[in-house]
């Protein structure tokens, strides 16, 4: 078993946001917060420790309480970049990762993760949900989409993660390949919308 105290959960809010017009997203308002606030508050009943990787508006992001670290890879290399940036800076054995920009995410994030990552010994634990095709009715067709950047990490995959980008590696799936990793499937693929632009945004804030 995996003890909650045992993990540290990093916000990745380091991203351009171009879909937004350039908008710091993690700063957005939602439901009446910064949505990387609403989203610290919902991982924080998860996890023991915290922290927010952000790259612009720093100041904003420390006022949320918990440490704000910047990419230790310059120049947006997405967010791999916050992954090796949240494993550098972990003092658990463990790291979860959840966007800023997913505010709904499942409340049962990390404990359902934590529980199939010791089931099927494995090092990393991501999250997927079944997304219905858009083409049919019956939901024939669907399948399973994995959600890489909701993750969770051995911390000793840190030096295989150092050594992955150094080489010029940036995809999330190319590196957890090189690992054992077990999807985890949701029953509700709507936690997983993400606000890429300002509909998105308004339409999740309506979503229940
Ligand atoms: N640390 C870090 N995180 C990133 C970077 N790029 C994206 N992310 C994060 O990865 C998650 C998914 O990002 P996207 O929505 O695909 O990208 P984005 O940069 O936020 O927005 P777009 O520019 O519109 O693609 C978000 O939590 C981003 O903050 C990056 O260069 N560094
Ligand atoms: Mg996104």
């Amino acid at each position: 078993m995996i003890s909650k105290d045992d993990v540290t959960g990093v916000i990745l809010a380091g991203g351009r946001g171009s879909r937004m017009g350039g908008a710091d997203k993690g700063l957005q308002n939602f439901r009446g917060m910064p949505m990387a606030m609403f989203t610290l508050l919902r991982l924080a009943p998860q996890v023991g420790d915290m922290m927010i990787n952000a790259n612009r508006n720093l100041a904003a992001y420390e006022s949320f309480g918990v440490p704000v670290w910047p990419d230790v890879l310059a120049d947006y290399a997405g967010p791999l970049a916050g992954f090796l940036t949240g494993l550098e800076h972990c003092e658990t054995g463990y790291l979860v990762t959840v966007p800023c920009d997913t505010p709904l995410f499942p409340q049962d994030l990390v404990q359902r993760l934590a529980e199939a990552l010791v089931r099927d010994d494995a090092d990393i634990a991501m999250a997927a949900a079944r997304e219905a095709d858009p083409g049919s009715e019956s939901g024939a067709g669907s399948q399973v989409r994995a959600q890489p950047v909701f993750s969770l990490l051995k911390r000793e995959l840190m030096e295989s993660l150092v050594r992955f980008t150094q080489g010029g590696g940036r995809k999330i799936d190319a590196w957890t390949a090189e690992h054992r990793t077990v999807l985890v499937e949701f029953e509700d693929a709507a936690a997983f919308s993400n606000a890429n632009t300002v509909a998105e945004l308004h339409r999740l804030e309506q979503q229940r």
